[in-house]
C-alpha cells in the first residue's frame, strides 16, 4: 500500500490582490514549520495577478510551500485573449493548477470535453493538474452523486496515460458543500472518494489507484477537518473561505492536533 502525503491546498478563489497576497504568505510562512512540512504538502492557490508577488516570496525565503493557480488555457500560445497557458504557469515555478473547479463549471460552461484538454494542457507542461468533480444537490437528493462523479472523472481522464494519471490530484466537491457551511458527513466524502479510487483502479490499475492523491473540498474548516481526513480515501483538503484566513488555514494544515 501506497503512502500518500496529504495535499492541503488553500484555493483563494478572487480574493487576495498581489499586495494582501504578499502578506498572507508571510503570516503563513510565520507559522508553519518544519514539522507541518514534514508532515503535509501545503499548496496556496492563487489569482493569476498575485503568482508572481507569490513566488518571488516562496522562493525567495527558501519556502517549502507549494503555490499554482486556479484555471489554465487548453491552447499553448496564440490568440485568445484573455488567456493564461499552462506554459506561461510553468514559466513562474507553479506546481499545480486547478482544473474544472464547479464555478469554471457553472459560470463559465466548461464541459468534462474542456476539462480533458486542459488537463493535458497542464501535463504537456509539467504542471500537476487538481481536477475538480462532485455533484449538486439535485443529484445527490436522487441519491446519483457516486455515477455523476465518476463520469466526470471519466470526461477529464479520457485518453490521459497511466504515468501522468498516478501525479494528477482529485478534489471531490460536492457542490452543495461549497460556501454554504454544509459539510459533507465524513461517511458522504468517504462514499465518493472510495468510489473515485476503485474508479481508478478500473481505469488504470490498482497501483496507479494508490498512488492518486483525493482530496475532498466543500466548506472544511478546522472543526471539521480531522474527522473528514481520517478517512481511508481522504488524502487532503481543497479550501475555499477557511484558507483566507491564516490562523484558521495553518490550523487546517494541523488536522491531526484538532
Ligand atoms: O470550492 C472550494 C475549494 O475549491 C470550497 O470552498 P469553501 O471551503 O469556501 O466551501
Amino acid at each position: 500500500m501506497t503512502t500518500r502525503t496529504p495535499l492541503m491546498a488553500g484555493n483563494w478563489k478572487m480574493n487576495l490582490n498581489h499586495l494582501e497576497a504578499i502578506r498572507h504568505v508571510q503570516l503563513l510562512s510565520f507559522a508553519l514549520n518544519e514539522k507541518d512540512y514534514d508532515a503535509v504538502e501545503v499548496a496556496v492557490l492563487a489569482p493569476f495577478t498575485d503568482l508572481r508577488s507569490v513566488q518571488t516570496v516562496i522562493e525567495g525565503d527558501k519556502l517549502k510551500m507549494k503555490f499554482g493557480a486556479q484555471d489554465l488555457s487548453a491552447h499553448d500560445s496564440g490568440a485568445y485573449t484573455g488567456e493564461v497557458s499552462g506554459a506561461m504557469l510553468a514559466k513562474l515555478n507553479c506546481t499545480y493548477v486547478t482544473v474544472g473547479h464547479s464555478e469554471r463549471r457553472e459560470y463559465h460552461g466548461e464541459t468534462d470535453e474542456l476539462c480533458n484538454a486542459k488537463v493535458k494542457a497542464a501535463f504537456k507542461n509539467g504542471l500537476t493538474p487538481i481536477l475538480c468533480i462532485g455533484e449538486g444537490l439535485d443529484v445527490r437528493k436522487a441519491g446519483n452523486q457516486v455515477a455523476h462523479t465518476l463520469a466526470q472523472l471519466d470526461g477529464g481522464l479520457k485518453d490521459v496515460p497511466a504515468e501522468q494519471a498516478e501525479t494528477i490530484v482529485i478534489a471531490y466537491e460536492p457542490v452543495w458543500a461549497i460556501g454554504t457551511g454544509e459539510v459533507a458527513t465524513p461517511e458522504d466524502a468517504q462514499e465518493v472518494c472510495g468510489a473515485i479510487r476503485g474508479r481508478l483502479a478500473e481505469l488504470y490499475s490498482q497501483e496507479v489507484a494508490d498512488k492518486v492523491r483525493i482530496q475532498y473540498g466543500g466548506s472544511v474548516k478546522s472543526g471539521n477537518v480531522a474527522a473528514i481526513m481520517a478517512q481511508p480515501d481522504v488524502d487532503g483538503a481543497l479550501v475555499g473561505g477557511a484558507s483566507l484566513d491564516a490562523d484558521e488555514f495553518v490550523k487546517i494544515v494541523r488536522f491531526r492536533d484538532q
